[in-house]
């Protein structure tokens, strides 16, 4: 468990922070991935799940953008547990809500870093008899550490090899409810 945080501390992480996508960058990143989404899976009656907690904000932001019928549900699994540096390990906390048996499933995410996670996540849904699976991240990070082949179906924007936070990305549990992303300063 990270060590706790003053308001102070959390208040300088966001003043020293780098803005590398402003609001309106990130608002139109998810215009275009409601447009490549539509474009693919309109037709599909998927079952459209959120990976909490990072997945919350772009999950609820690109859904509304999403104009065609669909179920949307959830799931949770942590690999970083509210640190900068993940565990090899995914935990589970939450299986999907939605039996996705035969559906067409759309997994949504925050960030695609190393890849372990959605890797760990579309290997679940296939073992639970999803007939495809597709994958959205608001975010892929540029770097060559990717642990996985996984190939990500929609991405909204690439960012930097930085610890980022905001639209969802925490700060060691906080600041996920910043509307840009941020690079933490030094990281
Ligand atoms: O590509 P990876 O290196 O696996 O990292 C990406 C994952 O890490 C974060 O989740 P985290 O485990 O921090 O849990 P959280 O969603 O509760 O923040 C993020 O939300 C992604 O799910
Ligand atoms: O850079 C990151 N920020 C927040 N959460 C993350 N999970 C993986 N990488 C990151």
């Amino acid at each position: 468990m990270s060590q706790s945080l003053t308001l102070e501390e959390l208040n300088r992480v966001m003043a020293e922070a780098d803005l590398l996508k402003s609001a309106a960058e990130v608002d139109a990143a998810l215009n275009k991935l409601a447009v490549e989404i539509t474009g693919r899976l309109s037709t599909s009656l998927p079952v459209v799940y959120g990976i909490m907690n990072g997945g919350l904000v772009m999950a609820g932001q690109l859904l509304t953008k999403l104009n065609f019928p669909l179920e949307q549900g959830y799931m949770h699994a942590t690999r970083y547990r509210g640190e900068t540096t993940g565990h090899t390990d995914l935990q589970w906390q939450a299986p999907p809500s939605i039996p996705m048996d035969g559906r067409t499933v759309l997994i949504l995410d925050d960030i695609f870093d190393e890849g372990n996670t959605l890797a760990e996540v579309v290997k679940a849904c296939h073992a639970q008899g999803a007939k495809e699976v597709f994958t959205a991240v608001l975010v892929n990070k540029l770097h060559d550490r990717k642990n996985t082949d996984l190939q990500i179906d929609f991405i909204g924007m690439d960012v930097e090899d930085r610890y980022v936070f905001g639209c969802g990305m925490d700060y060691r549990g906080y600041w996920r409810n910043a509307p840009g992303i941020y690079a933490v300063k030094g990281m």
